[in-house]
């Protein structure tokens, strides 16, 4: 069966809450695709404003980060019962901006993986390698690497429901995309690294998206990509250019 593709807007630190429903507001209308699922991911404040904002139309809202204990003395966080009671059905986990600037590690993202599932949220799971990492020519290990410490105790029914985003570091917030042979290669060999630590049909049943500065330009040439499942965006996803990534297909 086709795998059905996920386009993911990834808002970063970016709209106080009433901004959010103005722009959950403006592109309601813009992003209804059926073909797609389509995830806004935004700030934790947002997201049950977003969520009443987006009611009765195609859009989930996702959260952008969430912490690997239940509940207790950790400051700031925010737990996976918050979500679900919130409403929310995806997490991006391990995102490199928190690998970077909050000391996440690939082990620290395997327990927020592995809590996410045990309370039914999808994890959206980043990797990707920097420039130097691909110039060095190490870039693929790298990334089964951080593939197999994130998806450590997974089992292949939950892996099989996963959604991994491919984001090479070069291309984040850089107008610098992969070109599509580029992230097909990578999506590719991370399908194969799902394939040889499962099996093939979890391997044919995991989404795996592209990320790095996705436009309207150049969404269609990437996800026609046999193993881009679609995309995590971010920039783009700010705009009413989204409306035109997730209708990549019109
Ligand atoms: O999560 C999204 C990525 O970091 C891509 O960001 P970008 O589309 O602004 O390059």
């Amino acid at each position: 069966m086709a795998r059905k593709k996920i386009i993911a807007g990834n808002w970063k630190m970016n709209k106080t809450p009433s901004e959010a429903v103005a722009l959950v507001n403006e592109l309601k209308p813009l992003v209804a695709n059926e073909d797609v699922d389509v995830v806004f991911c935004v700030p934790a404040i947002d997201i049950i404003p977003a969520m009443e904002a987006a009611k009765g139309s195609n859009i989930c809202i996702g959260a952008e980060n969430m912490y690997f204990e239940e509940s207790g003395a950790y400051t700031g966080e925010i737990s996976p019962a918050m979500l679900t009671d919130a409403g929310v059905k995806y997490v991006v986990l391990g995102h490199s901006e928190r690998r970077e600037y909050f000391a996440e590690t690939d082990e620290t993202v395997n327990k927020k993986v592995l809590k996410a599932f045990e309370h039914g949220i999808t994890p959206i799971i980043c990797c990707g390698e920097t420039l130097t990492q691909r110039k060095q020519g190490i870039y693929l290990d790298w990334i089964r690497m951080q593939i197999k410490i994130a998806f450590q105790n997974v089992t292949a029914e939950q892996a099989a429901t996963a959604v991994i985003a491919y984001e090479p570091i070069w291309a984040i917030g850089t107008g610098e995309t992969a070109t599509s042979d580029q992230a097909e290669e990578v999506c590719g060999a991370i399908r194969a690294c799902i394939r040889e630590v499962y099996d093939e049909a979890t391997a044919e049943s995991i989404r795996i998206q592209y990320g790095g500065s996705v436009n309207a330009g150049n969404a269609a040439e990437l996800f026609a990509k046999a193993d881009i499942d679609g995309g995590l965006v971010g920039g783009a996803s700010l705009k009413a250019d989204f409306g035109k990534i997730v209708n990549y297909n019109k």
